[in-house]
């Protein structure tokens, strides 16, 4: 016997061939059974065939980590700079460049590995699972048990039901209704019909079309199936096509604020040399004996901390959130963009309400009392639940079941079902006609239009009808219509051409409780400038009392059908998207199609989903939140995974991506405004002095001073204000801003030229140009400590006592700028100590340049376009 596994398993079960093997030629091959391994088999071929990992998931080796950060664009444009350098033998700068560029890529890397593993540590915590068929012993009945995807092996028989994702390639045994997304390996969006039955024929689209079997990276739409592993790990198609990377995320909204930023630097940054030369040159005939000061003034401008502090702020906020409340970030950037959230789209079942409704009435089409509704309405429960071999029942179905009389359920024997599908929004069961030999009763129940349009009546009946569920539906109740029809009874299989023209029997209405928490947290979000959209597939007007029950104002315009959508161009829906707070009877497209208008018209989109008919919209959002008892792909697709729905935990991460946001925004804004302003600051001071305002390796050493220090932004606690908007780096806003504070950072530095050039020496004496140095290395540091505290949106006043870390980072960067020349490493960096006259005189600047910087920062305030980060 081959065993399985030799060769390529899905080559040889799925066929090359025109016609693809029979069940059981793939049972024979695999050496199992449709009762599953034992456990033993299983632990045997565990260490055979290795884990059900894909190649791309292993970890990152620390040299990969380090050889990536050297990819940065800024770390590029750096070693350019100090190969110029080197080129015109100026060693000091090269080196010193060379410095720069090793530490922030030690810091980077290794910031980026603990991130890695911590990250891989809380994604673990919502590993997906597999619903395998395995018995102890081999006479033993096959036991049905949740295990990690990583341990299936070929031959196991495993369960897919709605929302499962398919966790290896498996060849079907059994199938109902069985639909999946293949999107990841055929780039077809449709959902595809899969079915167990051996069929002869080669199947349209290869391999994948093969309706038998299902593959690795799909997952179920809709239906349920029994199937048997044939590969797993590296050996699936899925891992062969894409080695295992899926689809790429298009970048986020942090990923492109982040990039935008970096790119207008870099070309600043490439242009400063040049510039540089140039005027000097020019005005004062200057050669290359001033490139390498032009290449330190360049380097000046890098904000070379950048990726250090994104990944230390991120990552920190992430692991904070996860043990405090539960809620994990599965990529790093997601928790940015949750403090960018301004726009959070909700499913209402489970997130406004509690999702354990109960029946509140059945009744008949006159709107009378009708128990042989709920009758009906329980018979399909139970046959589809019976022969879907769906896992539980949905919380609609369980409530209905409960209600109904069991003794009436076993009157009826199911021959067919076809399950709860979120598009169809039906439900059908076929049962043996009580009474009457040869004749089958389709009962159908579903949403109340899916149903009326199936049935025969009259057009003035139906809309009876509908206006009838509408009132029910007005009182907060939700409404599910049933209907059955009479057929001849047949072997063939029902689908869903079937359902029509069917006899009407009357509305089973539920009541689901408003979720407890929902009204205070809908409050909170808006306080904090969430405006928040509800997109259900549920009744217009359920889900518009449930929103006025829970405060949220509801005008009539302001609820939406979704058919309605499908007639909006993308302009017109975004237009239309602005003004909705409710969305009814939303398909999954729908959904997605709504939170795609809203990012296009500029707006950061969350959307918190758990169901099969949440995954294309829990895609499309920025950014995606499920929680962790969501179905397996709705876990897999989200962003941020909570450790319930609760929107009091969405808070809680739009709070702590609010707190890393505001952070890596001030440290952007401290860090470039001021060396904005050194750059102007130095290339004026050139122009006006017979020397270099600076040695390069004093413009590095300072730079690498300030960087160090601004390393303490990641371990701030930002100021209250900063929690209460959006937290979205806008390029626009941040240069604005660089542009107002970095010019008055150059006037405070060319203040101190003045006190230098005339106070201390006289108008003649400017040729001690290591005072001068001297003077103005002191100034920018201390300049540098004095913005960090005073240009951070920390505490304030509100800070007390206690400095936190950005007071004393500024304290120890001060205190550099005070001693360094006084040291005997100043005396190697070509400063000396300054005269006594110099430090009150430093002080009168520095006092100044407070008090502009605080009036600068009031008026930016007042603006609401400096500091405010939000939109
Ligand atoms: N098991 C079921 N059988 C028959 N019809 C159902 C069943 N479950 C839901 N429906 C109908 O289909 C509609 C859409 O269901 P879907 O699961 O897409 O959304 P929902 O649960 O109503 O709302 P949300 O999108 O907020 O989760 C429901 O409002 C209901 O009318």
């Amino acid at each position: 016997m081959p065993g399985p596994g030799s060769g390529s398993p899905v080559d040889a079960v799925a066929g090359r061939a025109t016609s693809a093997p029979t069940v059981l030629q793939v049972l024979r091959r695999l050496d199992s059974g449709p009762r599953g391994l034992t456990e033993a088999q299983a632990e045997e071929r565990a260490v055979r065939f290795g884990a059900n990992t894909l190649p791309a998931r292993c970890e990152a080796s620390w040299p990969r980590l380090f050889v990536h950060s050297l990819r940065d664009p800024f770390t590029t444009v750096l070693l350019c700079l100090g190969l110029v350098s080197a080129a015109v033998a100026s060693w000091g700068t090269a080196c010193v460049i060379l410095l720069l560029v090793a530490v922030s890529c030690v810091l980077r890397a290794s910031g980026e590995h603990r991130a890695d593993r911590s990250m891989a540590a809380l994604r673990g915590l919502v590993a997906t699972t597999a619903t395998v068929l395995r018995r102890a012993e081999e006479g033993d009945a096959p036991v049905a048990r949740e295990i990690p995807v990583e341990e299936v092996v070929p031959g196991d028989v495993i369960r897919l039901g709605p929302g499962d994702l398919v966790p290896a390639d498996v060849r079907l045994l059994r199938a109902y209704g069985l639909s999946v997304h293949q999107a990841a390996l055929t780039g077809e969006s449709a959902p595809v019909a899969k079915a167990a039955a051996d069929t002869t024929g080669a199947a349209y689209g290869g391999v994948f079309g093969r309706p038998q079997m299902c593959f690795q990276g799909s997952s179920v739409v809709s239906g349920t199936g029994t199937a048997i592993v044939v590969a797993t790990g590296r050996r699936t198609r899925f891992a062969a096509a894409h080695g295992g990377l899926g689809a790429q995320r298009e970048p986020s909204a942090f990923d492109r604020s982040v990039h935008g930023i970096s790119w207008i630097l870099i070309r600043f940054m490439l242009l400063t040399p040049p510039l540089v030369l140039m005027v000097n040159a020019a005005l004062r005939g200057r050669g290359l004996e001033t490139l390498p000061f032009a290449v330190a003034v360049a380097v000046g401008l890098t904000p070379e901390m950048l990726p250090v502090i994104v990944t230390t702020c991120l990552a920190r906020g992430a692991s904070l959130l996860a043990r405090a409340h539960g809620v994990i970030v599965k990529r790093l950037p997601a928790l940015h963009d949750l403090g960018a959230v301004d726009v959070l789209c909700l499913d209402k079942t489970g997130t406004l309400t509690k999702d354990r409704p109960v029946v509140d009435r059945a009744l008949g089409p006159d709107g009378e009392d009708g128990p042989e509704v709920l009758r009906w309405a329980a018979v399909n429960a139970w046959w589809t639940l019976q022969l879907a071999d769906l896992p539980t029942p949905d919380a609609l179905d369980e409530a209905i079941l409960d209600a109904a009389d069991e003794d009436d359920l076993m009157a009826y024997d199911g021959t067919a079902a076809i399950p709860f599908d979120p598009v169809r929004r039906l439900a059908t069961a076929v049962v043996r006609t009580p009474g009457r030999l040869g004749s089958h009763t389709l009962v159908v129940k579903g949403a109340v239009e899916a149903v009326l349009v199936r049935c025969a009546v009259t057009e003035d009946e139906r809309e009876r009808l509908l206006a009838l569920a509408a009132h029910q539906a007005d009182a907060g109740l939700r409404v599910l219509a049933v209907a059955t029809a009479e057929r001849p009874a047949r072997v063939r299989d029902y689908t869903p051409a079937d359902e029509r023209g069917l006899t009407f029997q009357g509305f089973v209405t539920l009541r689901d409780a408003l979720a407890p928490t929902a009204a205070d947290a809908l409050k909170v979000l808006a306080d904090r400038g969430v405006a928040v959209k509800i997109l259900t597939g549920d009744h217009p007007k359920t889900a518009a009392r449930a929103c006025r029950d829970l405060g949220i104002p509801v005008a009539s315009d302001s609820v939406f059908t979704a058919d309605r959508v499908d007639g909006l161009s993308d302009t017109e829906l975004a237009h239309a998207a602005a003004r909705t707070v409710v969305f009814a009877r939303c398909t999954p497209e729908h959904k997605a199609r709504i939170a795609t208008a809203l990012r296009s018209s500029g707006h950061t989109v969350g959307f918190l989903g758990d169901g099969v008919n949440d995954l294309p919209a829990l895609r499309a959002a920025d950014i995606g939140i499920a929680p962790r008892d969501a179905v397996a792909i709705a876990r897999e697709a989200a962003d941020v995974v909570l450790a319930e729905k609760d929107l009091t935990a969405i808070d809680r991460a739009i709070t702590a991506g609010r707190h890393s946001g505001g952070n890596i925004a001030t440290y952007l804004r401290v860090t470039l405004s001021s060396n904005l302003g050194n750059v102007i600051a130095m290339l004026t001071a050139g122009l006006l002095l017979p020397f270099l305002p600076m040695l390069p390796v004093q413009v590095l050493a300072q730079n690498l001073c300030f960087d160090a220090a601004q390393l303490a932004f990641a371990y701030d606690r930002p100021h209250k204000a900063v929690l209460r908007r959006p937290t979205r780096l806008r390029p626009r806003d941040l240069l604005r801003f660089i542009a107002g504070f970095g010019a008055l950072n150059a006037v405070a530095d060319l203040a101190t030229f003045a006190v230098l050039a005339f106070t201390l020496h006289g108008p003649d004496a400017l040729d001690d140009e290591a005072v001068f140095h001297s003077g103005w290395f002191t100034e920018n540091l201390l300049t540098q400590a004095l913005v960090m505290l005073l240009l951070r949106t920390g505490r304030r006043g509100a800070e007390g006592r206690t400095p936190g870390t950005v007071g004393w980072a500024a304290a120890a960067l001060t205190v550099v700028g005070l001693l360094v020349p006084v040291s005997p490493l100043g005396s190697f960096f070509g400063l000396t100590p300054l005269p006594v006259l110099y430090y009150p005189l430093l002080g009168a600047v520095l006092a100044l340049y407070a008090a502009a910087l605080m009036a600068a920062r009031t008026r930016y305030e007042r603006l609401g376009a400096g500091l405010r980060v939000g939109p």
